[in-house]
């Protein structure tokens, strides 16, 4: 990301400024340059920058900065989308705040409340927490409201998108009005004007300057391909690629486990997530992505929206999504920190209507990608075993393979032995028959198209709004089930302290 300003310039305290030496924090990203000072001048902001750009920060060091640690009340709320975001958040928070001794504590559901309950009695300054669970404490009275001020709503988008409206306003609404308010997004739909409008005062509008909606270190392409042959073309790109970490992302719940179970199959070690798995499920398999242990996840968008997990170098989107914002959402879970990053879109023929879409939004074109053959498939496996290969004899004593390898070359020339090899450790492409249930493509959309640019790309066009009344049908739906129960319906895993990145 651009590094504009020094946190020095700031006034922040010295054990802010020690959290932040800790971190590895140097430079502030825009955003935080500029919403730190609004924020510590008691502004209410909205900030809106892209995915991937420090927003937790932006809030998060104020937020630091205002506790009074002679005050043993709640003087804080982060309102976030789900329970690994505010897992997430709370860590940040925690970090920054760890030389001042700042107590922060996530509440989410799907965690036992007494547990909950019992935190909170240790006087924690700062809660960040779901809206469902937040409101089940404050109407236990187990959250009290009274000495709070500031509120901090992280990912609004998302929490409008997944119908938390009442429940935030519902919290926003018990909160004493001589608050503070933040409200921080990557995009910025009408409706959070709205909510702006209603409950906050005066809010400075903070937008990073940026063209685009996405950031440019993500090299954004598109792949035309039939439905029935996006598989294949999948396993040629990551046989390709190689990437590091990749995350791929399916449309439906089917979807996922489909692409993950055939990716297995074909020797990839990949898992897939969505909101049907269990909680302990969830946690595992993005543990063994953050360590490394998988190195593809299959994911629905909503399973891992605003998820920072370092080292993302791919990420391709199986099912083009069906509103533009997702598609900005789903990128961006590459290219953070400002590293860099890849985004390859399959479109198949009929979808070439929401390409355009998303491309108005985001106003970046995506560059065509050709489905690479077998044989650039075979030597971008070859360019990845070289590359291990060259960092093996640099790093490693071999005086115990040399005898062997003296061995061979009495019978071999040295070509020969090392092809072999590199067959050996090369995946070589694998054709065993998978199945995945063919999707039908979005329905053809023509004349939408206007009236999505004209209002900078907000998706109120009918299917969506179709897809977000289901959405929110679905979230009733559980939540009349049960009034605790978790509603975020993603995996539940926070970003782990080793996936903690630092942009050095
Ligand atoms: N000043 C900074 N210097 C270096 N790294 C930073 C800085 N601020 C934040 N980061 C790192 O950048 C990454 C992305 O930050 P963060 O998760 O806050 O992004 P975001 O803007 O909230 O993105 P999203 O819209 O996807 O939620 C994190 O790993 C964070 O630790
Ligand atoms: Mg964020």
């Amino acid at each position: 990301m651009k590094k504009l300003g020094k946190f020095e310039d700031l006034n922040l305290s010295s054990s802010t400024m020690r959290s932040l030496k800790r971190i590895g924090f140097e430079e502030t990203t825009p955003i935080q340059e500029q919403t730190i000072p609004l924020s510590l001048e008691g502004h209410d902001i909205i900030g809106q920058a892209q995915t991937g750009t420090g927003k937790t920060a932006a809030f998060g060091i104020p937020l630091i900065e205002k506790v009074d640690m002679k005050d043993k009340t709640i003087q804080s709320i982060v309102i976030a989308p789900t329970r690994e975001l505010a897992i997430q958040v709370s860590e940040e928070l925690y970090k920054l705040g760890f030389d001042k001794h700042v107590q922060v504590l996530a509440v989410y559901g799907g965690q036992d409340i007494s547990r909950q309950i019992r935190a909170l009695k240790k006087k924690p300054a700062i809660i960040v927490g779901t809206p469902g669970r937040l409101l089940d404490h404050i109407n236990r009275a187990t959250i009290k409201l009274s000495n709070i001020h500031t509120v901090v709503l992280d990912e609004a988008d998302e929490m409008l998108n997944m119908g938390f409206i009442e429940d935030i306003e519902a919290i926003l609404e018990k909160i004493p009005t001589e608050r503070q308010t933040l409200l921080f997004s990557a995009t910025m739909p009408e409706k959070i004007r709205q909510i702006a409008l209603r409950f906050m005062n005066e809010p400075k509008l903070v937008r990073t300057k940026a063209k685009e909606m996405t950031v440019p270190q993500i090299d954004q392409y598109f792949v035309k391909v039939e439905e029935r042959e996006k598989f294949d073309a999948l396993t040629r790109l990551l046989d390709f690629h190689s990437p590091e970490l990749a995350i791929i992302f399916g449309r439906t719940k089917r979807r996922v486990d489909e692409v993950a179970e055939a990716l297995s199959i074909r020797g990839y070690t990949a898992e897939g997530i969505h909101g049907d798995l269990t909680q302990a499920k969830r946690i595992s398999v993005l543990r063994k992505f953050k360590e490394g242990s998988i190195d593809v996840l299959v994911a629905t968008d909503v399973a891992a929206r605003g998820l920072d997990i370092s080292g993302v170098t791919h990420v391709y989107n199986f099912d083009i999504p069906q509103d533009p914002e997702s598609y900005v959402h789903r990128i961006g879970r590459t290219g953070r920190a400002g590293k860099g990053g890849m985004a390859v879109t399959f479109v198949s023929p009929r979808e070439m209507g929401y390409l355009r879409i998303v491309e108005e939004t985001t106003k970046k074109k995506m560059k065509r990608m050709d489905v690479p053959t077998m044989a650039e498939a075979i030597e971008g496996q070859q360019r990845l075993v070289m590359d291990k290969l060259n960092t093996i004899i640099e790093e490693n004593d071999l005086t115990l393979y040399k005898k062997a390898a003296e061995e061979l070359l009495k019978e071999h020339d040295s070509e020969a032995i090392i092809s072999a090899a590199l067959k050996m450790l090369i995946k070589e492409p694998d054709n065993t028959p998978v199945k995945i249930t063919q999707e039908a493509p979005l329905p053809m959309r023509r004349d939408r198209r206007s009236s999505s640019s004209k209002n900078g790309g907000r998706s109120n066009n009918r299917d969506s709004q179709r897809r977000r009344g289901d959405q929110r049908r679905n979230n009733d739906q559980k939540r009349s089930g049960n009034r605790n129960s978790q509603r975020e319906g993603r995996s539940n895993q926070s970003r782990s302290s080793q996936g903690y990145k630092k942009s050095k």
